[in-house]
């Protein structure tokens, strides 16, 4: 009964005759042996009958409670139809009806704030022995950009791990998905008598922090391989964690950071169609949160990667939030956001810059990222205002999931009449227009933290640093041709388990190089072939 129950053993009606006697599981399962290949044929033809997403997604969610290999056999041979079912969007719906939804807690580690002294008995017992490389962990206080979402956001947990293993091979037995439960102020949840988390606000400032400190310090003691990746933590604290831990331990905050990588991969696939010189552009970014702002210091990084001066750089950055373009002396800048702010003395008009419209017609970007929450803002004037001063506009509304988007990728193209170079979060279907076939990538970071992750745990790096960043996204080049007309500005997603090791290769190159890693790697290729798991019963 134990091994049947067990997602990461069990076979279902796999099980050979042989093992069906010297298991115990006589009589257990139906008496047919299917192959792999047959329970796939079987299970995909049921996931065919569910009438919408969130139907398949719970149906999938139940074959991977019960046998993993089946689940990533599965996943593997369908990651364009799986990617947004699994993940985003479909599980922005399953995060925000978490409580409704509850069946089990798929191997997840709930830690409650409440009791920080339950930790580490809370670690071991969901490890239940495992040999824990990774962990995605969450707070959930800013879930994509639906918000506040406590202790339903260990979703996102689970979710990014298995885009992890589908597309980079990271074993899935390996994993720990873990929420920290430090409250909610959706008030909307603390008034559902069905909400499964700690019913109180959110618990700020020095106990979170120290909470936040004892999960790091047990995790790292208790898995000392472990890859630690941070998720959807709120504006006042991601760069703060990312800051205090990134040159202590190997850990990397996947909305800082693994967007930052995908949005500068996508500006180079761009300029390589476009022919035009990265360090000419104006970037201009909508919405500078933890994406939006990490983004900009990745671009950045580039400029003077490139070898401009970083105040020579700094001229070609302008970023735009609530309050409008962000101007140096405004209080309530976060850290993150003072090295771009520019000064009113800059504008004759500074006092009208208070939206996005004023702002473009302005300073005429040339590139433009959206990271608001706010749907629909790239509005077909402003996009047209853009697209008169600048020949091949390179706009990404990236806010998701789909229902916050800044602007549709078939919108886009048309208003501008094929010209910009568009990349969306959400996976978006090819546009037809006047007799070419536009191809959208999709600029989620998605794309890149599997393969970050293989290449990190494979090469057993210390640090993931800068240089292994911009490795990353480097990486990523002369996989589309830049020639066909209408081509994507990104990778498709149907490649993904194979640049993912173009990106794992890229990472733990440059770690070797530099010297990080834990063991002597001698040859990386085969490290990362070695680390790669593939769903085959055992
Ligand atoms: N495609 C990707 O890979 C990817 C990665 C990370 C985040 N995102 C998306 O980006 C969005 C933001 O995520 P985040 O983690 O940075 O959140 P965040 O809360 O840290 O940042 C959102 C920012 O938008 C600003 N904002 C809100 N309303 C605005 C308005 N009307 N005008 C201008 N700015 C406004 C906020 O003040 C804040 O600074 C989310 O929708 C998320 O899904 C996408
Ligand atoms: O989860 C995603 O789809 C990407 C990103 O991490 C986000 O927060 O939106
Ligand atoms: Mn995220």
């Amino acid at each position: 009964m134990s091994i049947i129950n067990n997602p990461y053993l069990n076979k279902g009606t796999a099980f050979t005759e042989e093992e069906r006697k010297s298991l115990g599981l006589a009589g257990l399962i139906p008496p047919f042996v299917q192959t792999l290949d047959e329970q796939v044929t079987q299970t995909y033809a049921q996931l065919q009958t569910k009438a919408n997403d969130l139907e398949k997604r719970l149906f999938l969610m139940q074959i991977f409670n019960e046998n993993r290999v089946l689940f990533y056999k599965l996943f593997s041979q369908h990651i364009v139809e799986f990617m947004p079912i699994v993940y985003d969007p479909t599980i922005a719906d399953t995060i925000e009806n978490y409580s409704e939804l509850y069946v089990q807690s798929q191997n997840a580690t709930y830690l409650s704030i409440d009791d920080p002294d339950s930790m580490e008995a809370a670690l071991k017992n969901s490890a239940d022995g495992r040999d824990i490389r990774l962990i995605v962990v969450t707070d959930a206080e800013g879930i994509l950009g639906i918000g506040d979402w406590g202790t339903n956001g260990v979703d996102i947990s689970v979710g990014k791990l298995m885009v992890y293993t589908a597309a980079a091979g990271i074993d899935p037995s390996q994993v720990l998905p873990v929420v920290l439960d430090a409250g909610t102020n959706n008030q909307e949840l603390l008034k559902d008598p069905l909400y499964l988390g700690n019913r109180h606000e959110r618990i700020k400032g020095d106990t979170y922090y120290k909470f936040v400190d004892r999960f790091v310090e047990t995790a790292e003691r208790l898995f000392p391989n472990l890859y630690l990746h941070f998720e959807d933590f709120g504006r006042d604290n991601a760069a703060n964690i990312l800051n205090k831990y990134k040159g202590q331990i190997t850990t990397f905050n996947d909305d800082i950071q693994g967007t930052g990588i995908i949005v500068l991969a996508g500006m180079l696939g761009a300029l390589n169609i476009s022919k035009q010189k990265f360090t000419d552009q104006v970037y201009l970014t909508y919405g500078a949160g933890t994406a939006g702002a990490g983004i900009a210091k990745r671009i950045f990084d580039e400029f003077v990667q490139e070898g401009m001066a970083p105040e020579e750089a700094r001229k070609h950055f302008y970023m735009v939030d609530k309050q409008g373009l962000l101007f140096d002396d405004d209080e309530t800048l976060t850290p993150e956001q003072k090295p771009f702010a520019r000064s009113r003395s800059e504008f004759d008009n500074a006092d009208e810059l208070t939206n996005l419209e004023a702002v473009v017609k302005t300073i005429h970007p040339t590139v433009l990222v959206g990271t608001s929450t706010q749907p629909g803002t790239f509005t077909e004037d402003i996009v047209k205002e853009m697209a008169a001063h600048t020949e091949r506009p390179i706009i990404f509304p990236l806010s998701n999931p789909t229902k916050l988007a800044e602007a549709k990728a078939e919108d886009l193209i048309k208003w501008t009449d094929g010209k910009a170079l568009v990349a969306t979060g959400i996976p978006a279907a090819d546009v037809e227009y006047k007799g070419v076939t536009y191809q959208i990538g999709q600029a989620n970071n998605a794309l890149v933290y599997p393969g970050l992750g293989l290449g990190v745990i494979a090469s057993t790096a210390k640090l993931l640093n800068d240089e292994m960043i911009s490795k990353a996204a480097h990486s990523l080049g002369g996989i589309v041709d830049s020639e066909k007309p209408g081509a994507a500005v990104l990778p498709p997603v149907s490649k993904l388990d194979q640049f993912s090791n173009t990106v794992a290769k890229a990472v733990a190159d440059s770690a070797v190089e530099q010297n990080l890693t834990k063991e002597t790697i001698s040859d990386v290729a085969k490290a990362i072939e070695d680390t790669r798991w593939t769903p085959e019963y055992k």
